[in-house]
């Protein structure tokens, strides 16, 4: 049997999540058959990871709500996961960072795994300096490449002045590597195309086609769900249940946050000046 010498991708998704729909869990799907098709690479594992409460964005409900729901609806999946480690932070994460985490985490498990491999043939010992220079070669080409996942609404809020800083884009795009699904109002390509940063990093940048078109927005569903309307089979039943139980989105909790600027505009607004 032939080696699979695909290189092994962990998808990971930042954003509010709130709520998660049905959409989200479709990026992670879009995104594993584009990069599948390609031949050369294998989808092992997606991390969705909802924002902390620090963001401060209008309406952004309770982290632990918005986590909760994602644990819901990842249960119906056996490849994406949910991650709380940027929830559970006090102060909002700039997305580089979380990237920058999530690869050291990877790294780890990797090393573990390494160590692991050794206990278990019974190989526990010191390595010699040669032996660590091959082991950690291996580590490395052991670890999979992490990439972000968006939609093109995020890749095109990159052009906001003050909400990103030019270095995080760069480390992100040219370090790391985006999956970027096509979404209606968004012209990810003419975006890339008119960035000189993008432009060169775009064979980092994958572009994927959603031909389905579908798009459900969590803005809209927490409108809907304000006015009494059904947002059933938009988002999964399991996240629905959840809603009407904990009686979430109300007009009370979309004016939360109403009168405070948006966490990354309030940082990168102090540095500026
Ligand atoms: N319909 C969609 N098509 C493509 N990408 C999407 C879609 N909905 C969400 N995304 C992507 O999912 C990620 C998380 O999005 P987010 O939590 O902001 O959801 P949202 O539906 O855009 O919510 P909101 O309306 O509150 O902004 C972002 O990268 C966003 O671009
Ligand atoms: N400079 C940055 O790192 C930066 C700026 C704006 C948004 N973001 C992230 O992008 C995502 C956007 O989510 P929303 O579309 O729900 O606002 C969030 O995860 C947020 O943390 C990052
Ligand atoms: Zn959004």
């Amino acid at each position: 049997m032939e080696a699979d010498t695909r290189t092994e991708v962990v998808l990971l998704a930042c954003g509010s999540f709130n709520p998660i729909t049905n959409m989200h869990m479709r990026l992670f799907e879009l995104a594993r058959d584009y990069l599948h098709e390609t031949g050369k690479y294998k989808v092992v594992k997606g991390i969705i990871s909802p924002v902390g409460d620090g963001y401060q964005k209008k309406g952004l409900i309770e982290a632990y709500h918005r986590v909760a729901m994602a644990v819901l609806a990842s249960k119906s999946s056996d490849w994406v996961k949910v991650d709380r480690w940027e929830s559970e932070q006090e102060e909002w994460v700039e997305t580089a960072k979380v990237v920058r985490h999530h690869h050291e985490e990877l790294l780890m498990s990797g090393q573990c795994k390494d160590e692991a491999d050794h206990v278990k043939k019974g190989k526990k010992r010191k390595l010699g300096a040669s032996e660590l220079g091959v082991s950690e070669k291996l580590l490395n080409t052991a670890v999979p490449e992490l990439k972000l996942l968006c939609g093109a609404d995020l890749l095109e809020s990159f052009g906001t002045p003050n909400l990103w800083k030019e270095e995080d884009i760069a480390e992100i795009v040219g370090k790391y590597g985006l999956v970027c699904v096509t979404r209606s109002g968004s012209d990810a390509q003419r975006f890339i195309y008119q960035s000189d940063l993008l432009w060169k990093h775009k064979k980092n940048i994958h572009l994927v086609n959603e031909w389905i078109t579908n798009d459900i927005s969590a803005t809209r569903i927490r409108r809907a769900l304000r006015r009494a309307q059904s947002v059933k089979y938009l988002l999964p039943e399991l996240v629905l249940e959840y809603i009407q139980s904990h009686n979430l989105y109300s007009p009370d909790s979309e004016e939360k946050n109403a009168d405070v600027i948006l966490a990354p505009l309030q940082k990168h607004a102090n540095l500026s000046k």
